[in-house]
C-alpha cells in the first residue's frame, strides 16, 4: 500500500503569543506543493523501517519517526496495541528536506496514517483520520488534506481556501535543518528583547490574492513571522533570500520555521530560469522547482498513478473562502 504526500509552504504565517501548553496561536495559509514523500506499508514477519532519499542518513528509524508514531496512534484509537495490529514494514522515499520547514515528518505521519488504515481496512472517516493526524503534530492534518487552507489554533484547525490557479515556486534547500521549537523560542526571545512588529499583514488579502491567481499580487503579500527568528539563527539565509529575487523570482520567504527558502515565480518557465540561476549562485545546497496547490495524502494505484477516481475522501473539499 503506497501513499504519496505533499510538502507545504506557509504563504502567510502570523504567530501569536505562546499559550500555556507551550504552543503558539497561529493564523497561517498553507499551500501543498508538488515536492512529495512516498510512504509504502506492507504486512511483514517483523516490523522495520526503511528510509531513502532526502536526509536518509539523519532520519530516525525508531519510535522517534513520526511514521511509527502513526502506528501507536491508530492502536490507541482502536483500543489495542501495535503488537495486536501485527508487524509492518514501513518504507519512506523522501523528496522533502528534513527539518526544512516543509513538513516532511508530518507528511510521512499523514502518509502512514492513510496507508495503514487502508492496509488494515479500518474504514476511518475523514474526520477521524484528521483528528488522529492532529495528535501526531500541528502540521499533520494539513498534510492529509492538502490544497490550500487557512490554519488556526496551533495550525491543526483547517478551513479550505479557494485557489483555481497554480502557483510556481523555487525551493532552496539549506545544508542543515533547523529545529522547529528552537525557531519558535528564538521568536519569543526576539519579541522579549525588542518586540519586533508582526512581519505579516491580514490573511484575508492573501486569500483574495490566491483566489485571483495573480502571482504578482500574491508576491506583495507573502510573509512569515518566523522568518526573523530563522534568519537570526542562520544569518546566511539573508543572502539566499536576496539571491532568489536577483535570480528573477517575484518574492521569497523562509518556509515555516526554515531554513528552506521558497521563491514565488511568475510562471513555470520563469521558475525553471530562476532555479538554474539560483543553483549557480552558491547560496544553498540544492534547488527544486515545485507547484501548488496539489492534493493531500493519496493512495497510489498499482499502475503508478495516484488514485483519481475514489480517494477515501475528496482531496479538494468544498471551498469556504473567497
Ligand atoms: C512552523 C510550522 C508552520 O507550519 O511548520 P514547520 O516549519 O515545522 O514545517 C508548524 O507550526 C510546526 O508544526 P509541527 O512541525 O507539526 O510542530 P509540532 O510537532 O506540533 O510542535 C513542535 C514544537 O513546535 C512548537 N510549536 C508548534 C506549533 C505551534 N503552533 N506553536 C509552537 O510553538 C512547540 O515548541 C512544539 O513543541
Ligand atoms: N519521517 C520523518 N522524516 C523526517 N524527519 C523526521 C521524521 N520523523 C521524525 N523526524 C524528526 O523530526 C524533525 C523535524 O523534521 P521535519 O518534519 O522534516 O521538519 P519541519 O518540522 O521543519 O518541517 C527531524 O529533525 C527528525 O529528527
Amino acid at each position: 500500500m503506497t501513499v504519496t504526500v505533499p510538502s507545504k509552504v506557509n504563504v502567510h504565517l502570523a504567530v501569536g503569543p505562546a499559550r500555556d501548553d507551550g504552543y503558539h496561536e497561529l493564523t497561517t495559509v498553507f499551500q501543498a506543493l508538488s515536492l512529495t514523500d512516498t510512504v509504502t506499508v506492507s504486512v511483514a514477519e517483523e516490523s522495520s523501517m526503511h528510509v531513502a532519499g532526502e536526509g536518509e542518513k539523519i532520519v530516525p528509524r525508531d519510535e522517534r519517526n513520526l511514521a511509527w508514531r502513526a502506528v501507536d496512534v491508530l492502536a490507541e484509537h482502536l483500543d489495542t496495541t501495535p503488537a495486536e495490529l501485527g508487524p509492518v514494514r514501513i518504507a519512506l522515499e523522501k523528496g522533502i528536506p528534513v527539518a526544512g520547514g516543509m513538513a516532511g515528518g508530518s507528511a510521512d505521519a499523514a502518509g502512514a496514517l492513510l496507508a495503514l488504515s487502508t492496509l488494515w481496512k479500518l474504514d476511518l472517516s475523514r474526520d477521524e483520520l484528521t483528528r488522529l493526524a492532529g495528535k501526531l503534530g500541528s502540521d499533520v492534518p494539513f498534510s492529509l488534506v492538502g490544497g490550500t487552507a487557512l490554519g488556526t489554533g496551533r495550525g491543526e484547525e483547517l478551513l479550505p481556501v479557494l485557489t483555481r490557479h497554480t502557483f510556481h515556486w523555487v525551493l532552496a534547500f539549506a545544508q542543515r535543518g533547523l529545529s522547529t521549537p528552537r525557531v519558535y523560542q528564538e521568536l519569543d526571545r526576539l519579541r522579549d528583547v525588542g518586540d519586533p512588529p508582526s512581519a505579516v499583514g491580514d490573511h484575508d488579502v492573501v486569500i483574495e490574492a490566491l483566489a485571483s491567481g495573480d502571482p504578482h499580487r500574491l508576491a506583495e503579500l507573502i510573509g512569515n513571522d518566523l522568518q526573523i527568528a530563522a534568519v537570526s539563527l542562520r544569518p546566511e539565509l539573508r543572502r539566499t533570500l536576496r539571491a532568489g529575487v536577483e535570480a528573477g523570482a517575484l518574492a521569497g520567504l523562509v518556509s515555516g520555521s526554515g531554513p528552506t527558502c521558497a521563491f514565488l515565480c511568475e510562471d513555470a518557465e520563469s521558475a525553471v530560469q530562476v532555479s538554474a540561476r539560483l543553483s549557480g549562485a552558491g547560496v544553498c545546497r540544492t534547488v527544486r522547482v515545485a507547484s501548488g496547490p496539489v492534493p493531500g495524502a493519496r493512495v497510489v494505484e498499482p499502475d503508478g498513478g495516484p488514485s483519481g477516481g475514489e480517494p477515501p475522501w475528496d482531496p479538494r473539499p468544498p471551498q469556504a473562502h473567497a
